[in-house]
């Protein structure tokens, strides 16, 4: 539940007025707040957990309430990481001189011996929907079930999971990707989340998978850009 409230607040009670919304951060139904100023008025935005919940004084008002529609997003003025790496052809490159390394790696070559030949490929799509690129492993190539699907009974070890991302990180700079603090920060929260989930899929036992949204990835903080 998403709550709107309106207040016109006296300049000498402002400080006031801020000070008890900063309080929300510590109500336990609160998923996140917002507060924006005008002249002399404020519209603060809650999103809460499930129902609204009363507000304490000064924050009693007449509120507003919304449900989410699930449209949300960036703007154009920050750029997906997708466009930040360097697009498909930037991941085609890294995964192709990847796969090239796995077939010499004692501990990698067993797991990919006999792979498709087009798997550099499907995986560079993969990532490139996942970092906010065009929609192609969902439209051409089975969407998350099928990349499941492709780790299942795999039994993925611990030793290859993390050869698998030492690898990749060590590829990463032979190809040139972008190695400034917010976008590795990124791109290594998804391989340690990404990886830790083939591993986990891959373990005997694991029922097929089901029809799931892709996962999308976003920055932990917005890449510096000059002025
Ligand atoms: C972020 C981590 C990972 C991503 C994004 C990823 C992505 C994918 C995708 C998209 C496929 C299916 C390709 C297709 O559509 O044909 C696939 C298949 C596969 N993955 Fe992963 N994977 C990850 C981690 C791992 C790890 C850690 C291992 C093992 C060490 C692994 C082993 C395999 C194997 C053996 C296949 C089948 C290859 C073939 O024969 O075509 N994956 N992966």
């Amino acid at each position: 539940m998403i709550e709107h409230v309106h207040y016109r607040v006296p300049a000498e009670r402002a400080a006031e007025f801020e000070e008890a919304c900063q309080r929300l951060s510590t109500e336990p139904e609160c998923v996140e707040y917002e507060l924006t100023r005008g002249d002399d008025e404020y519209i603060l935005r809650i999103v809460w957990k499930s129902a609204a919940n009363p507000l304490p004084e000064p924050l009693n008002a007449e509120a507003r309430h919304f449900r989410a529609t699930g449209i949300a997003g960036r703007g154009a003025a920050i750029p997906t990481l997708y466009e930040w790496l360097g697009g498909t052809e930037a991941l085609e490159k890294l995964f192709d001189a990847f796969y090239t390394r796995v077939r010499d790696d004692d501990v990698l070559e067993p797991v990919f011996r006999g792979m498709d030949p087009r798997h550099p490929k499907h995986v560079a799509a993969w990532l490139a929907e996942v970092f906010g690129g065009p929609a192609r492993y969902s439209a051409d190539h089975g969407g998350h079930r099928h990349m499941v699907g492709r780790h299942l009974g795999r039994a993925i070890t611990e030793e290859q999971r993390q050869r698998w991302i030492a690898l990749l990180l060590d590829t990463a700079d032979q190809v040139g990707l972008p190695d400034d603090p917010e976008f590795r920060a990124a791109f290594v929260g998804y391989l340690e989340w990404g990886t830790r989930m083939a591993r986990i899929l891959s373990q005997p036992g694991m029922d097929a998978p089901r029809e799931e949204p892709m996962p999308k990835w976003d920055w932990p903080l917005p890449p510096w850009q000059p002025e």
